[in-house]
């Protein structure tokens, strides 16, 4: 068990049953700060799950999830948000009929000091606050170079603009832990390649903590400090790129899905 004031988020043999079927079985995997680490493995072998279960969408059937010293297991998704962890999802969800910089405003809007209450009296701080967040909208946006389609409909533009859109929400909520399911899923090797280096690169300008799902083992070789291999819900390796390249349960694993 991780006991270390690194560690950001500590996951104790979390289990997830979905009626007979264990997605999740006992795993236990910690993230210090500031680390990016990938989580891979085969087709359904519970990565998302994971992910659910860290951002609470569904509750742990057993096991411990602690983020900053807190257990968050159980939480739902909006306090667990404010705890500090953030995520995009696998199927691109963006409000696709608002524009891109509404929609990374809605992000710090649920992140802003001004009230409901001052929103809706119109009271000037109100508006000093929504200056403030118009303009935060837009640094973030110029970091994913989309600052040209700030007025544009999320939902014209093309695939991997869009997923770089979905990063750029994730931050705007100011997490401790960015959670990244598959971001690069869809793109052309080119965009992906971009992608990861700018993943790398906010990690170090925001001095974040990342986890990263990624479906091809190479991509994720490249970018993280250590990874995580799940396969059929049970965690079955943990280690360096190096050492992963070469596990004889992770080649094996892969190998499986491919025959
Ligand atoms: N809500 C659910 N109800 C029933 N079964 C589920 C549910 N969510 C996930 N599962 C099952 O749990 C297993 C793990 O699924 P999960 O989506 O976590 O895998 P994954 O590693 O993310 O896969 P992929 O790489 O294909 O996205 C699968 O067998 C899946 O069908």
């Amino acid at each position: 068990m991780a006991t270390s004031t690194a560690v950001l988020l500590d996951v104790q043999s979390a289990s997830r049953s979905f009626g007979g079927l264990k997605a999740l079985s006992e795993v236990s995997l910690h993230i210090n700060k500031g680390e990016l680490i990938g989580l891979i493995g085969p087709n359904g072998a519970g990565k998302t799950t994971l992910f659910n279960l860290l951002t609470g969408v569904y509750p742990p059937s057993t096991g411990k999830i602690i983020l900053a010293g807190e257990s968050v297991g159980g939480m739902k998704p909006y306090k667990i948000n404010h705890k500090g962890a953030a995520r995009t999802f696998q199927n691109i969800r963006l409000f696709t009929a608002m524009t891109v910089l509404d929609n990374v405003k809605i992000a710090f809007h649920q992140h802003a000091r001004h009230s409901m209450f001052t929103s809706m009296l119109r009271l000037p701080k109100h508006f000093k606050g929504e200056g403030d967040i118009t303009q935060k909208a837009l640094d973030i946006l110029k970091i994913f170079n989309l600052v040209d389609h700030a007025y544009e409909l999320a939902g014209n533009m093309s695939y991997g603009n869009q997923r770089r859109l979905e990063i750029a929400r994730a931050l705007a909520a100011g997490p401790k832990l960015l959670l990244l399911d598959e971001p690069a899923a869809g793109m052309n090797p080119n965009e992906t390649r971009d992608l990861m280096n700018l993943i790398a690169w906010i990690r170090k300008e925001f001095d974040l903590t990342i986890l990263l799902i990624e479906h091809d083992m190479s991509l994720v070789m490249g970018v993280c400090d250590r990874i995580y291999v799940l396969d059929r819900g049970m965690l079955i390796a943990d280690g360096t790129p190096a050492e992963i390249r070469s596990n004889s349960k992770v080649i094996e694993a892969y190998l499986g899905q491919e025959a």
